[in-house]
């Protein structure tokens, strides 16, 4: 299998920024991204249009997995949100064109059997949230991310799952970054945006999620593949 970790010659955590085109023209909004397969990658390429994602990644990977970023917006699937990551990981590695990670987030909600759908906090805000679950009394939910690695064009992801449970709550501390505001981890007083980062990076769905990424790159033993393709 051509995966390339590379010993030597690794780039942590650095920023691989596409070009891209925005034209408002016509009250139309039309994006195009140049330069297809921009990134030749070197170590695994983490793919996110997320700043907010790539800041925590960053703090909680450290050096323990060399990998350098792209910010591409792919597209908003739908589904079962372990085939969402798996989909967007065969999505990137197609345009790194070598191993790639990408993680899809989401926000389930018990009462609501577990409903997972993006655009809930876009569309009604941190209120609306609360507000859907007026009706119910149980506010319980857990938030989950999964990271999908990807070694490459064509190769089936790997998917590495973390869940951390709490309850839904009026939105308090910092809004910038998504549902941080209303969601209290079980076993805190604080929200995730209450809280100091390093806190939330060791119980966050994240930070367990990238847990299992760690261990995996421990023990899977990576290196480079010499055909001349990387
Ligand atoms: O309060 C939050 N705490 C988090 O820890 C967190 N992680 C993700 N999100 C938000 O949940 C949606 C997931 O969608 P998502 O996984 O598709 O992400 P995205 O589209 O922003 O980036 P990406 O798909 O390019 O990686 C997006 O609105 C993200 O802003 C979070 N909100
Ligand atoms: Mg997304």
């Amino acid at each position: 299998m051509s995966l390339l970790l590379p010993l030597v010659e690794i780039d942590f955590g650095t920023e691989v920024e596409q070009h891209r085109k925005e034209d408002r023209g016509n009250g139309r909004r039309r994006r195009s991204i140049c330069g297809a397969g921009v990134a030749k990658a070197k170590a695994v390429t983490f793919v996110t249009g997320n700043a907010k994602k790539l800041e925590e990644v960053r703090a909680i990977l450290g050096a323990s997995v060399p990998f350098q970023s792209l910010k591409l917006d792919l597209p908003e699937l739908q589904g079962e949100p372990e085939d969402i990551s798996k989909e967007k990981a065969r999505m990137a590695a197609s345009q790194v064109n070598g191993p790639v990670l990408v993680e899809d987030t989401c926000l389930c909600f018990n009462a609501l059997k577990r409903l997972t759908r993006k655009w809930f906090l876009e569309k009604i805000g941190h209120e609306g949230l609360n507000n859907l679950l007026k009706a119910y009394e149980d506010k319980s939910a857990y938030a989950m991310c999964i990271f999908s690695l990807a070694l490459g064009p064509g190769e089936e992801p790997i998917t590495f799952v973390g869940k951390t449970w709490g309850k839904i709550v009026p939105a308090r501390g910092p809004t910038d970054f998504g549902w941080d505001p209303v969601f209290q981890p079980d076993g805190f007083e604080q929200t995730y945006a209450e809280m100091p980062k390093s806190v939330k990076n060791q119980i966050s769905h994240r930070g367990r999620a990238l847990a299992l990424v760690k261990e995996h790159f421990a023990s899977a033993n990576y290196t480079i593949h010499n055909d001349g393709s990387a």
